[in-house]
């Protein structure tokens, strides 16, 4: 008899996948029993408030509320009357749900109670439920960290759950619900189970050998595993870090010579006066940088001092920092007064950025340029007039709003270009951390290449398959998960 496949991958597995097999509340620590409340909707004044509590005192938490009723059917809303435990009195009229555990958020047991959102009515509640006796309030990310150590959620997966809870544009949205949805985790998941059926192999050629029970080639086929899981996570790791990007803002330099109309530009995008707009050219000096939301993708958007020569210490100082900030822009936007193109300062400018633009930043990366030719409004009818070598462009005018329509449309495929677009293609990889571990297990695949003998092959395996496992939180250690963590707010 001939070993097949899945006896070997069998036999390397032990048991089922390292990432698929979450956490366990023994793990993390979480023995304390402590049933945890907080208001998990926005705090303020508002037509309905959540209050929810995990733990196993939830359901007698509740039954305290609600006295004399029993429990309302699992995962049905009922109306209720709350009253305070202690002295009976009635708190408001809410409606209340009760998720058994396992089947809700945190694994545990929980109740959510919505109640009418005013600041007395939630805080009563809150007090209510201080005095039942095994409750106390949850501290922040501490209802995400139960459904973690419960295994409902892997660390991607809680990851994309804070980024979800902080996007602020629709891309961002898209890209965190995918995360949420568990795409780069299961991805992590597919990797390493490509690793178990590797190390399967090479672990029966350690211990078979030569023998004739064993399949022809089995080293052969963990090295060919192993070559197309070195293409597959190559790729991943050269996505020109899209994901980071479009989870922090892309950087978007407005540069141009004085006066050009660069502050006018900022304001229009950013819908606020960030800038001091005047007719004196060196109005701008320091960099001015505000997140703006820019057709849908984020943006930390800069103003920069005008670009020019011999001028005094104080503007020359502006101009140094501009010429740094255009130096990490992940897309230029060059502004050009359109109807004085042929001045000294605006040729230069063509020249010196906008020509050899669309080049490369220090860091050796290709950046994205994109000319506006401002003051549109100020042209004859005829246009900007003949003016030699004049790359690609658009026209603007910030006074009378012509053209935005159109920069606003060039600026979203621009910036999809640098993001990347979040609906389509595999998951970005959103976080330093991603990369870290990607990077680390394609390391130690190199590490297995170069094995002299078989056991620091499959050694090098197991290493690459542990750095699959601490992406995806299998084994990953407390403090990565407080960093984690902290990005929550309390009631999450
Ligand atoms: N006609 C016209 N004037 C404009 C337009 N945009 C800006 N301006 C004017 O041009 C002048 C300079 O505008 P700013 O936005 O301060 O220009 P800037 O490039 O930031 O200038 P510095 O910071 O000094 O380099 C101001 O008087 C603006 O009102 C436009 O589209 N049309
Ligand atoms: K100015
Ligand atoms: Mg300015």
């Amino acid at each position: 008899m001939r070993w097949g496949l899945w006896t070997l991958a069998a036999r390397a597995a032990r048991g089922p996948c390292s990432l698929c097999t979450r956490q366990s509340s023994a793990a993390q620590g979480l023995g304390s029993g402590a049933t945890i409340f907080a208001l998990s909707s926005g705090q303020g004044r508002c037509g309905i408030a959540v209050i929810r509590t995990s733990g196993p005192s939830s359901s007698h938490a509740l039954r305290s509320l609600t006295a004399p009723r029993d429990l309302p059917p699992a995962r049905s809303a009922r109306l209720r009357l709350l009253s305070d435990p202690r002295s009976g009195e009635p708190l408001d009229r809410a409606l209340v749900l009760w998720f058994p555990g396992p089947h809700s958020f945190t694994g545990e047991d929980c109740v959510e109670l919505h109640v009418h959102g005013g600041p007395a009515v939630v805080s009563g509640v809150l007090q209510a439920l201080g005095s039942v006796p095994g409750l106390r309030p949850a501290e922040a990310g501490e209802f995400t960290r139960r459904a973690f150590a419960h295994g409902k959620l892997n660390l991607t997966e809680v990851e994309g759950l804070a980024d979800l809870i902080h996007a602020e544009t629709e891309a961002q949205r898209r890209q965190a619900l995918r995360q949420l949805d568990g795409e780069l985790g299961q991805l992590c998941c597919d990797w390493a189970e490509t690793l178990t059926k590797a190390l399967a192999h090479v672990e029966a050629y350690i211990d078979f050998g030569e023998d004739d029970n064993l399949e022809e080639g089995v080293l052969e086929q963990a090295d060919s595993k192993v070559r197309a899981l070195e293409v597959a996570l190559d790729t991943h790791l050269r996505d020109a870090r899209r994901g980071q990007r479009l989870r922090s803002g892309a950087h978007v330099v407005v540069t141009g010579p004085p006066n050009a109309g660069k502050s006018s530009l900022v304001n229009l995008l950013s819908r606020k006066p960030v800038s001091i707009v005047s007719p004196e050219p060196g109005t701008t000096r320091d960099v001015l940088e505000t997140p703006v939301d820019l057709a849908g993708f984020p943006a930390l958007l800069s103003d920069t001092a005008g670009l020019r020569d011999g001028v005094g210490p104080v503007e020359q100082e502006g101009v140094r920092r501009a010429r740094e900030r255009l130096e990490q822009a992940d897309l230029i936007v060059a502004v050009l007064d359109a109807s004085d193109l042929a001045s000294p300062s605006s040729r230069n400018f063509l020249d010196t950025v906008v020509v050899p633009g669309g080049g490369q930043s220090s860091g050796g990366s290709t950046q994205r340029l994109l000319l506006v030719l401002n003051k549109s409004d100020l042209l004859p009818p005829q246009g900007p007039g003949p003016c030699p070598a004049l790359p690609p462009h658009l026209l603007l005018s910030c006074l009378t709003g012509e053209g935005l329509d159109g920069l606003l449309e060039t600026l979203k495929t621009e910036l999809a270009a640098v993001c990347g677009d979040p609906s389509t293609g595999p998951p970005l990889l959103t976080r330093a951390r991603h990369r870290h571990h990607l990077q680390g297990c394609l390391d130690a695949l190199s590490h297995y290449k170069g094995a002299e003998d078989l056991a620091l092959a499959a050694e090098a395996l197991r290493v690459a398959r542990r750095h699959l496992a601490h992406l995806a939180g299998g084994g990953g250690t407390e403090e990565i998960l407080d960093v984690i963590f902290r990005d929550f707010c309390v009631g999450k």
